[in-house]
């Protein structure tokens, strides 16, 4: 296998007139945490479910653990675990119940972890799924998604309905795969993606407008009070009130500036 988890290449999604997903190329390495991040109908949803494979793109290809997406064998899809943003759960099933028929799908799969990530999670096994609420219902889809120690996840707003306790425990749980699991993981809560991420993809209208390592974004991307002297072409954005640039776009340039947070580039790159 190559040393690369999930791939896209020239992604393109049109709805009616619009183009939701706007010839995106990404190479995702194997064992890599990738933060996927954009405002509110960027293109993030469609892109994971192109990555995933449930939405067929009209032009270009994802692929997952070699396979494309859309064709996956029964062997690479066990290997895979996905929560979607409003996840399809069966309400008129208990929850003990609902593990139990997902879990026949996979042949990695234990009760033991199953139950392990259902307490660290606080979800009750009798409980029934029609009752559950939204942070329960979240909290399912994830255990649902990761009792077959997947070594693929892909992730759409995971923890937004979650308390920061449950929170906690997810991002725990994301990490205590025995080997390096490669995750795609859509939030709003950049705080918490800031500490996990080992990459980060920004998405704005259906194109991906910076896809790096966190660690290159800390050591090369400036936030600088003003463009001036900033060559045109380092300039990933700029404004009245400050400019964000790539030093390795700039060189000879003094290095102006300081690294954004997660937060603030998220902001200078929207604006
Ligand atoms: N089936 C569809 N038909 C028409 N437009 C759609 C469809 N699905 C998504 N869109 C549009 O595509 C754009 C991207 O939607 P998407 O759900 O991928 O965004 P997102 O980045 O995940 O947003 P959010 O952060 O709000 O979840 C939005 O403008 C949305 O209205």
């Amino acid at each position: 296998m190559s040393n690369i988890a999930i791939s896209a290449r020239d992604l393109t999604v049109r709805r009616g007139a619009a183009t939701i997903v706007d010839n995106m190329s990404l190479d995702i390495p194997a064992g890599a945490v990738v933060g996927l991040v954009g405002r509110n109908g960027a293109g993030k949803s469609t892109l994971l479910r192109c990555l995933a494979g449930t939405v067929a793109p009209d032009r270009g290809e994802a692929r997952l653990l070699d396979e494309p997406s859309l064709r996956l064998s029964d062997a690479a899809r066990a290997r895979v675990g996905c929560v979607e943003q409003a996840p399809d759960l069966c309400h008129w099933m208990g929850v003990a119940e609902h593990l139990a028929v997902v879990g026949e799908a996979y042949p990695q799969w234990t009760q033991r972890r199953c139950v392990e990530l259902a307490a660290q999670f606080n979800l009750n096994l009798g409980a029934s799924v029609g009752k559950l609420s939204g942070g329960q219902r979240q909290s399912l889809a994830l255990v649902l998604a990761m009792a077959h120690d997947p070594e693929v996840l892909l992730l759409d707003e995971p923890v937004s309905s979650l308390d920061p306790v449950a929170r906690r425990e997810f991002m725990r749980a994301l990490f205590d795969a025995p080997r390096g699991r490669t995750v795609v993981i859509s939030s709003h809560i950049l705080g918490d993606l800031e500490r996990v991420v080992s990459h980060v993809a920004f998405v704005r209208a259906g194109r991906l407008q910076l896809f790096d390592t966190w660690d290159a974004i800390l050591e090369h991307v400036r936030l600088a009070p003003d463009a001036a002297g900033v060559p045109a072409g380092a300039i990933i954005g700029a404004h009245e009130t400050g400019c964000v640039y790539d030093t390795r776009l700039a060189p000879g340039h003094s290095g102006i500036g300081r690294a954004p947070t997660l937060d603030e580039l998220f902001s200078e790159l929207n604006k």
